[in-house]
């Protein structure tokens, strides 16, 4: 079959697959110094990850089967109509981010659907041990809001939230767990309202395994205030642990594949970068969308100064809760050192 050629150069020298990806350096360069604050893993980053999903995941077609509108997916909805989004209960604190990457959307002239997948894309990759992401223009505005109910809460159970995924993109349980991974470079701000900034893995910085190493330890005090709906008691001083992630780790369903990551970086790094492309192109057509892969900075690698997987500083394969039936789970070293305290990150403006 004749393959269309539109390989171009662009002006800062790089080559590019189509010529329409050129415009893409100029957003890069942007975001990278002016919302990523020269190209850091920090709270911006994290809260751009986590926007690709609220918006994304808002699609339903049982909803539309039933007739009603279910959502446009991902179709920068959540910024297009953020007056009634982001006061949706499961969207809490992401105004924050959706003010912060609405002028580079009209800068730039760029859709919102598009801007919000380069966003992530850009966010993970500088997370240091994160995929080579992938990232496609084409989205079109959203013409309506989603409609409320079809983000998961952390106080939802295993069965809501695999069947809404489920609905959402005909993933199964095991691509919740790989799409999960993105909690490896998290915090939480609003779960806790004494207090924000609340990691769910002692790395937020890195996108490694220790989300799917700490989640599976023992839970033993809150950070902050107990009594919060949506958490439970999580292993390290200063880490939040959040009940959905608590019970997916556990559930037989999901367990095996939770503790699957644990060791094992290159089965991370190619899942992810499947099922954020997935999410990425909800109530999308694959086909329609160009391929503008080129604009995202190479991956950097993880600090080789620490192994991929260990247990914090204190902890031993004797705090393990082990839920996979079927493997043990693997053999780690304790980092040397007093018990670890995870720094919070605070929120952007905090
Ligand atoms: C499927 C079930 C999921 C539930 C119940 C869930 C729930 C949550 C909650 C409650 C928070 C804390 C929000 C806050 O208080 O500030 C959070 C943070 C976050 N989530 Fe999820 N999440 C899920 C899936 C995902 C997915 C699939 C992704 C991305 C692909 C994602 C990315 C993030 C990120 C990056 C943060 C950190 C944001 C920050 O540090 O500001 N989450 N999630
Ligand atoms: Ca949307
Ligand atoms: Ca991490």
């Amino acid at each position: 079959a004749a393959v269309k050629e539109k390989r171009a150069t662009c002006s800062n020298g790089a080559t590019v697959g189509d010529a329409s990806s050129c415009a893409w350096f100029d957003v890069l360069d942007d975001i990278q110094q002016n919302l990523f604050n020269g190209a850091q893993c920090g709270a911006e980053a994290h809260e751009s990850i986590r926007l690709v999903f609220h918006d994304a995941i808002a699609i339903s077609p049982a909803l539309e089967s039933q007739g009603k509108f279910g959502g446009g997916g991902a179709d920068g909805s959540i910024i297009l109509f953020d007056d009634i989004e982001t006061n949706f209960h499961p969207n809490i604190g992401l105004d924050e981010i959706v003010n912060l990457q609405k002028p580079f959307i009209q800068k730039h002239g760029v859709t919102p659907g598009d801007f919000i997948a380069f966003a992530g894309a850009v966010a993970m990759s500088n997370c240091p041990g994160a995929p080579q992401m992938n990232f496609f223009t084409g989205r079109a505005p959203a013409t309506q809001a989603a409609p409320d109910g079809l983000v998961p809460e952390p106080f939802h159970t295993v069965d809501q939230i695999i069947s809404r995924v489920n609905d959402a993109g005909e993933f199964d349980e095991l691509e919740l767990v790989w799409m999960l991974s993105a909690h490896s470079v998290a915090a939480a701000n609003d779960v806790d309202p004494t207090i924000q900034g609340l990691a769910f893995d002692s790395t937020p910085g890195v996108f490694d395994s220790q989300f799917f190493v700490e989640t599976q330890l023992r839970g033993t005090a809150f950070p902050g205030s107990g009594g919060n709906q949506g958490e439970v008691e999580s292993p390290l001083p200063g880490e939040m642990r959040l009940q959905s992630d608590s019970s997916i780790a556990r559930d037989s369903r999901t367990a095996c594949e939770w503790q699957s990551f644990v060791n094992n970086q290159s089965k991370l790094v190619s899942d992810f970068q499947f099922i954020f492309l997935a999410l990425t192109q909800l109530g999308e057509n694959p086909d329609a969308m160009t391929d503008c892969s080129d604009v995202i900075p190479i991956s950097k690698p993880v600090p080789n100064n620490v192994p991929f997987s260990f247990f914090p500083a204190g902890k031993t394969m004797a705090d393990v809760e082990q839920a996979c039936a079927e493997t043990p789970f693997p053999t780690l070293t304790t980092l040397p050192g007093p018990e670890t305290s995870v720094q919070r990150i605070p929120p952007p403006g905090a």
